[in-house]
């Protein structure tokens, strides 16, 4: 089966996993990744994340539901579907006495139609390091060596266990990089990870789990598009809330006060901006250290996590299909 634009290259539904004490990490979840396109998971920790990529990688059956990968079941029809995809886990747990350039070549002798190491090793930035033990690398440089041996067999679909964890913010940005020029060549991404920015900048589309279950998904700006904005700002001395124009003239949905600091929130950014700031204009106040952002998907994330702790219902998908 040969993938075109608009296959769904990784197909799941109702998917669930029970591990051996019965407890069920997987509950029923529901996705579909499109060819070229980079998904992003996340979710809070225990929430599932991994014990879902895992059941993609074929690396264990699923206790119920359908995964498709490619148009194969990843457990049943493994010879099929792993020469077309790359996996990088949490943990590589490689020999920590070979080098670097001893990985790669037995990688590759497990990898069919693999590429050149030095090529992969370039990609990564990892060329200066290819004498070097493993277990001189540093965490970063033992992620991207991760990274690398994903690539070897120039994979399909690329599954990316918290691809950046331990690496500074130029290695995420190389990484991110690298990402975004595979998935423009083609290549399918699911990626886990715990940085919201990170998913926010790379991620086409996305899920949050929580306890197992979809809390939320979608593109980044949907998942924070139903969030309030925010605006905050310092009071000059003398003044006090009190003073601003009514709060429901501003179109504000909630705020807070903190010495002469005084946060908004709102669904009508530019309303409340330009009212808040006409106000200021027309009474000649200054608002120093004036900030107003639309939700970010931190935002949105941390509402996910406060609302399942309260127990209020979660908004967003249950399932999502697209
Ligand atoms: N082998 C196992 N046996 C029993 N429970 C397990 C096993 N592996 C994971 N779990 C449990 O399943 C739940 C989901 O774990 P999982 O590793 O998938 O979460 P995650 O979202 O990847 O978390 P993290 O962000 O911390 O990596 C957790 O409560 C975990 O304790």
């Amino acid at each position: 089966m040969t993938t075109s634009e608009h296959e769904h290259v990784i197909e799941v539904t109702d998917l669930r996993r029970v591990y051996g004490g019965g407890f069920e990490a997987v509950r029923g979840i529901t996705f579909h990744v499109k060819h070229g396109e980079v998904f992003a998971l996340l979710g809070t920790n225990g929430a599932g994340k991994t014990s879902t990529v895992e059941l993609l990688e074929g690396l264990a059956a699923p206790a119920g539901g359908r995964v498709r990968v490619l148009g194969h079941d990843p457990y049943r029809e493994r010879a099929a579907v792993r020469p077309r995809t790359g996996v990088m886990l949490q943990e590589g747990g490689f020999p920590s006495e070979l080098t670097v350039a001893e990985t790669v070549r037995m990688w590759a002798g497990c990898t069919s139609g693999a590429r050149p190491g030095a090529e992969v090793l370039a990609l990564v930035g990892l060329t200066e390091k290819t004498g070097v033990r493993v277990k001189q690398l540093s965490g970063g440089e033992r992620r991207r060596l991760d990274l690398a041996l994903a690539l070897l067999g120039e994979p399909e679909v690329l599954f990316l266990d918290e691809p950046t964890t331990g690496l500074d913010a130029e290695g995420r940005r190389d990484t991110w990089e690298l990402v975004r020029g595979l998935r423009d060549a083609g290549t399918t991404v699911l990626l886990t990870t715990h940085y919201l920015e990170e998913a926010e900048g790379l991620a086409d589309r996305l899920a949050i789990l929580h306890e197992g279950r979809i809390a939320a998904a979608g593109t980044p700006a949907e998942v924070t598009a139903d969030r309030p904005s925010r605006i905050s700002f310092e009071l000059p001395e003398g003044y006090f809330v009190g003073d601003l124009p009514p709060l429901a003239v501003l179109g504000v949905s909630g705020h807070e006060v903190e010495g002469r600091v005084v946060r908004l929130r709102t669904r009508d950014l530019q309303r409340t901006a330009t009212a808040l700031l006409r106000w200021a204009e027309e009474s000649r106040v200054e608002l120093r250290r004036l900030d107003a952002r639309s939700a970010s998907l931190e935002e949105a994330f941390l509402g996910i996590a406060r609302e399942a702790a309260a127990g209020a219902g979660m908004p967003g998908a249950k399932e999502f299909v697209r």
